[in-house]
């Protein structure tokens, strides 16, 4: 057989490790492999995490993050990054400070709180997020708590879902994925760089196995952009790829299990 000289895309995740695998690193990888990227990762933060919540977390030295994307970037080189649990100020502007200087598009989940509430981000650091991260982003996918933490507007509806759009661009990002997954009805989010807006529906799945949907819409989204889609168009195949995962989320431990990165592999049931 002939050796293979072809190499897929290479796309980089910044983010925290969730012992369970259902969201942080393990969610960014299996999302990456599932679109047939090469997945490499800059691990921010340990967390010992379940389905029932966050039990503990540690963060990284300032230095073993600046080696660890070094290492991947001197030698392998990225097309896109992906940003998650930052956990601190120091981290937050150490990897904005890194990224300021690539030229690969950068997808920040500014991730603040676990879906079981921990803090996963120092209340210090939201300013960093704010002032440092932000106006690297290609694209910025807040959920509606994060929007409420960085922004302080509530969001209750579409047109609120408008007004947190036009706040999070105005920290920096090129566009805002506003995620509208706490809310109820159709599962709505909106996409807008303050000119085109697009609206993504769809069906809300009544399932509770949604642990690391948001890692897995921003993993998806970088995924597409290191393919070569466009912003639109990555983010209407992450919007499909996490529709289809939540859909067919699991039950694994007590709590809310992970959404399926697998779905597409598997049978239809
Ligand atoms: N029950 C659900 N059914 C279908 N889509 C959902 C459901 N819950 C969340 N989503 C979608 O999952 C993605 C992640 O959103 P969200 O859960 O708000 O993010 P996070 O994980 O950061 O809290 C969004 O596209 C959102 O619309
Ligand atoms: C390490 C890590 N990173 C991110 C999340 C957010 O994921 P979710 O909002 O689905 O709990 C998490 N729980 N753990």
């Amino acid at each position: 057989m002939p050796i293979r000289t072809a190499v897929p895309p290479r796309v980089l995740t910044v983010a925290g490790s969730d012992s369970g695998g259902g969201a942080g690193i393990q969610a960014d990888l299996k999302t990456m492999l599932a679109h047939g990227v090469h997945g490499m990762s800059v691990l921010t933060a340990v967390t010992a995490q379940n389905s029932l919540g966050v039990q503990g977390a540690w963060e990284l030295p300032v230095e073993a993050v600046r080696a660890q994307y070094r290492s991947v970037v001197d030698d392998i080189g990225v097309q896109a990054v992906k940003t998650g649990m930052l956990a601190s100020a120091a981290l937050v502007e150490t990897v904005a400070e890194l990224l300021a200087a690539t030229d690969a598009p950068v997808v920040v989940d500014p991730v603040g709180v676990s879906k079981h509430g921990d803090a996963l981000l120092a209340a210090e650091a939201l300013d960093s997020v704010r002032t440092k991260l932000l106006p690297v982003a290609t694209v910025a996918t807040p959920n509606l708590d994060e929007v409420a933490q960085l922004t302080g507007v509530t969001v209750t509806d579409e047109s609120g879902m408008r007004r947190a759009a036009e706040e999070i661009l105005a920290f920096g990002p090129r566009w805002a994925l506003i995620k509208g997954g706490h809310l109820t009805g159709d599962a709505v989010d909106l996409l807008t760089d303050g000119s085109a807006e697009h609206w993504l529906r769809a069906p809300r799945y009544d399932n509770r196995h949604t642990h690391g949907t948001g890692c897995t819409l921003a993993s998806a989204v970088a995924s597409g952009l290191a393919l070569g889609q466009d912003v639109p168009t990555a983010v209407e195949n992450a919007k499909a790829y996490v529709t289809g995962a939540i859909r067919a989320g699991f039950p694994l431990g007590g709590g809310i299990g992970p959404v399926d990165h697998g779905w597409r592999t598997r049978p239809a049931e």
